[in-house]
């Protein structure tokens, strides 16, 4: 009797082969998660492409071809065309089919995908919290996912065995899963991920718009805290549209609690308040060092968030 195990899937479509949806390729081949991998991509050059890096079995044109007789099917493009390609791929979905995503928003994904579902189709909305400034399908890898969180957001009513089969698929991926509602995620996110690089966008924008003579030393001096504002601003300008446009209220919401909070240091600033200003570093520096503690206790992200030593 052979003790070889079964693929947790027979055939799993990626629509979407950028960074994530390469990294998921990569990372679903080299642990054997799948007995097939399939993608979709719209244009020649990116098929051929992902044929040459030998990370997927077969790659097609048409969400449609690329979705015939999958298990699992997970939407790898950005947030603004769900709903178009849940729409196109609808006709080819059979009961059981799992659908997912990983799209960095969760109600507006739910909203656009679902009602495009037929009966019997489980739909498991995901996001894992791993990504780099980089896009397209070589710029993804295998161990993107590893150590890092995955949030699930299920509908009220999902199937609890598609549920407990995305879960296992991203455990054995490396990551951690937590379960949320997808409101709650989207307001989380939107501090923890969106709000910074509005202001990264922002901050580099702001630079840019400098007198010639200030730019020339912006790059020249730019080691520091700024070289990381830049590789955040250096991410996908479609990926993150998307993103402010369809999580605009919990992004608002933060924006303005964060303008309120700036403004009360720009007072301080201004009025030689160095008491305000060092009670707020010295808070802000205890978050960092309980991040990080947490961090190493293995309770928060099990890899490194930065290389600082901090
Ligand atoms: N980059 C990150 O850090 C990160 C992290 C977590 C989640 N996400 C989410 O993952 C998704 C993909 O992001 P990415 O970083 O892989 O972007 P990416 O730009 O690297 O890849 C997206 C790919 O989708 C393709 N695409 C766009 N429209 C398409 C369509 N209609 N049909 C087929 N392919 C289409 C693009 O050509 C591109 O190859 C987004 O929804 C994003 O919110 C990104
Ligand atoms: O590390 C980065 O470059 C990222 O920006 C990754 C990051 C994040 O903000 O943490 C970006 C978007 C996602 O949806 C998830 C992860």
């Amino acid at each position: 009797m052979s003790d070889t195990k079964e693929p947790l899937f027979n055939r799993i479509a990626l629509i979407g082969i950028g960074l994530i949806g390469s990294s998921l390729a990569r990372a679903t081949k080299q642990r054997g998660l799948a007995g097939e991998i399939v993608a979709c991509a719209r244009s020649k050059a990116t098929r051929d492409i992902v044929m040459e890096l030998g990370i997927v079995d077969a790659v097609y044109e048409t969400p449609v071809e690329a979705v015939q007789d999958a298990d699992l099917i997970i939407l790898c493009t950005p947030v603004s065309t769900y709903a178009d390609l849940a729409q196109a791929m609808s006709p080819a979905l059979k009961p059981g089919t799992i659908v997912s995503d990983v799209g960095s928003v969760k109600e507006s994904v739910i909203r656009d995908v679902g009602p495009h579902l037929p009966d019997g189709v489980h739909f498991v909305p995901g996001h894992p919290i791993a990504g780099t400034e980089h896009s397209g399908p070589e710029a993804g890898f295998a161990e993107l996912f590893d150590g890092r969180w995955c949030i699930l957001t299920p509908p009220v009513g999902t199937n609890a065995a598609a549920l407990a089969k995305i879960t296992t698929y991203w455990e054995a991926l490396g990551s951690m899963v937590e379960i949320m509602t997808p409101h709650h995620h989207d307001k989380v996110l939107a501090i923890t991920s969106h709000l910074p690089h509005l202001i990264a966008y922002t901050i580099v924008g702001t630079a840019t718009d400098l007198e010639e003579s200030q730019q020339a030393d912006v790059v020249k001096f730019s080691a520091g805290g700024f070289r990381d504002f830049t590789r955040i601003a250096a991410s996908d300008p479609i990926m993150w549209r998307d993103v402010f446009l369809n999580n605009r209220e919990a992004v608002l919401e933060m924006l303005q609690r964060f303008s309120e909070d700036l403004s009360v240091l720009q007072r301080a600033v201004r009025w030689g308040e160095g008491d305000i200003l060092e009670d707020r570093f010295r808070k802000t520096r205890d978050i960092r060092r309980g991040i990080v503690d947490a961090h190493q206790a293995g309770t928060f992200d099990a890899r490194e968030p930065d290389n600082d030593g901090n």
